[in-house]
């Protein structure tokens, strides 16, 4: 049984993406994100499923900057949550009387109308997960008197539920992926998503088009590209891109290979199956007999074989 790190503690969304990515495996809470990749990268976890981008917040920055830091680490599935937010307290606890509210920081975000509109004078403050929150609200003497979490996090700290589809969105989905350490892929699907992390080997006008015009040019779809700061000072970025097809297939490994040669550093994130199974559409010329048959006649003429 595969034992999976994931931020935790007990009642968090991640947990509840954990169960149904790998329902019999052996569940390692963690503190954070980092926490949980670097457990895979000792070898505490055999795998860790993490948050990676929120359809109204955005992309889990922490999640994308610990997946291009540090040994490599691959994505092996993805699952798209719903997600819904509740309001939680302690027993007789009114909403009227709530100061103090603990939560993680893409609930808040996503709860941002809710907060305004029935807590105006409370405080918000960060939590490390909604479950962690949920957990030290239950705690006597917390400083905190409310959580927003899952509705199974105040089943699992003894809060009650004084509010619950407090999102913004009724429609609110989180993105979560499945990792391990580096070995073989999942098989190719024909509906499959490649993830990589790209650095720039200078930042020349026209380099970011330089790499977007590897994946046009092979009728790659971009399904993603996120910057992110190098850390080295304004305006240096690195990037993360989802696009559509996996690794195996003949204009996804020409793109690949096509960044390899103008960056100055891919990081391969993996090729998995894409939670809404969604086949692309192969542009005409792109195909991986297109390619054989193009490798074939380019061998031909190089031969005199015209
Ligand atoms: O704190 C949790 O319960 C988490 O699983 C983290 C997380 C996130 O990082 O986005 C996951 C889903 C929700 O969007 C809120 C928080």
């Amino acid at each position: 049984m595969p034992k999976l790190a994931y931020l935790g503690p007990e009642g968090t969304f991640t947990e509840e993406a954990l169960r149904i990515l790998a329902p019999g495996a052996e569940r390692l809470p963690s503190t954070n994100v980092p926490a949980a990749l670097e457990a895979v990268r000792r070898g505490q976890a055999d795998g860790a499923v993490v948050p990676l981008e929120n359809s109204l917040e955005g992309a889990i920055t922490t999640t994308l900057d610990e997946l291009a830091r540090g040994e490599s680490l691959l994505i092996n599935a993805e699952l798209l949550l719903p997600v819904e937010f509740s309001l939680l307290a302690r027993p007789g606890t009114e909403i009227a009387h709530i100061k103090r509210v603990f939560t993680h920081p893409a609930a808040i975000t996503q709860c941002r109308n809710f907060i305004a509109r029935e807590l105006p004078d409370a405080v918000v403050v960060a939590a490390s997960s909604t479950a962690a929150a949920a957990q030290e609200v239950a705690l006597p003497g917390s400083p905190y008197d409310a959580a927003i979490a899952a509705r199974i996090a105040g089943e699992h700290y003894g809060l009650v539920e004084l509010a619950g589809g407090i999102g913004d969105r009724s429609d609110t989905v989180t993105r979560f992926v499945q990792v391990s350490r580096p070995g073989p892929l999942p098989e190719p699907t024909g509906a499959d998503r490649t993830s990589l992390v790209a650095f720039l080997a200078d930042d020349h006008p026209g380099a970011l088009l330089e790499m977007l015009t590897e994946f046009s040019v092979r009728g790659v779809n971009l399904s993603r590209i996120e910057s992110r700061p190098t850390g080295d000072g304004i305006g240096r970025y690195f990037f993360h891109f989802d696009f559509e097809g996996h690794v195996a297939d003949a204009r996804v490994g020409e793109a690949v290979s096509g960044l390899h040669r103008i960056c100055s550093r891919v990081r391969f994130l993996g090729s998995y199956p894409r939670a809404d199974a969604l086949s692309p559409q192969i542009k005409r010329g792109t195909g991986d007999d297109d390619f054989a048959e193009a490798a074939s006649w380019l061998d031909r003429i190089r031969t005199g074989q015209v």
